[in-house]
């Protein structure tokens, strides 16, 4: 039996001034700090130890990871940071404020665009100021795997690769793991691991800091859920 816990990062400053956010590296705000210290108590006072950690090669998550590994004494273990769990790249949105968007767009475009399995946000210029293209962290990859838009399909297509790699071999060697990363490329792994529709996945949310623990048989079959909070 292995445990696998999710958390999605605490509240980022776009978070909280309300901006698509996507790929752009911006760090938690200061109750983004709280939420992840927070979790990192409720993983100590059940008892949670971990194996190994996995995180985006974003800042809001890797943070995130670091202080609730900081308190729950467990900075030590090996982490990996991948590409293939960062937020779902939300394209020519990325920067833009929600309501904004909604008010010029409407209520049920910007809706789609943020829960839909398969439209795609309009995709980013290279030269827009929240690209991508020309960042470092992404210079060893085929310029044609780095998206210029996602919807979650397409997301969950990039960390399903990491999946069947990296977690499922460790869950199954009976290793406990934890990932910290984004609310969409968390949507997408729990759209798999809890086999949910295209339809049903709309209605999935995952709140900023808050530890989701699965617990697998040796089958990779899921066989607890909870969701720690106070
Ligand atoms: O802006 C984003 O990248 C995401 C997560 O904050 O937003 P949404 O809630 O629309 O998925």
């Amino acid at each position: 039996m292995s445990k696998l816990v999710l958390i999605r990062h605490g509240q980022s400053e776009w978070n909280l001034s309300n901006q698509f956010t996507g790929w752009v590296d911006v760090n938690l705000s200061d109750k983004g700090v709280e939420e992840a210290k927070k979790a990192g108590r409720l993983i100590k006072e059940h008892g949670l130890k971990f194996d190994q950690a996995y995180t985006s090669v974003l800042k809001r998550a890797i943070k995130t990871l670091h202080f609730a590994l900081e308190e729950s004494d467990q900075l030590w273990i090996p982490e990996t940071k991948t590409w293939r769990l960062n937020e779902r790249h939300y394209g020519a949105l990325q920067g833009l404020n929600k309501k904004a968007t909604a008010e010029k767009y409407g209520d049920e475009q910007v809706h789609i665009w943020r829960r839909s399995y398969d439209v795609l946000p309009p995709a980013i210029d290279d030269n827009n100021e929240y690209s991508q293209a020309h960042d470092r962290r992404y210079s060893n990859l085929d310029p044609n795997i780095v998206p210029k838009a996602e919807n979650l399909h397409v997301c969950l297509d990039r960390v399903m690769p990491f999946w069947e790699d990296h977690i499922a071999p460790d869950l199954l060697a009976g290793k406990n793991v934890i990932i910290a990363a984004h609310g969409n490329s968390l949507r997408a792994l729990t759209k798999y691991i809890e086999r949910i529709s295209d339809e049903d996945i709309m209605d999935v949310e995952m709140k900023t800091g808050e530890p989701v623990v699965y617990t697998f048989d040796d089958k990779l079959n899921v066989t607890d859920k909870v969701k720690l909070d106070d």
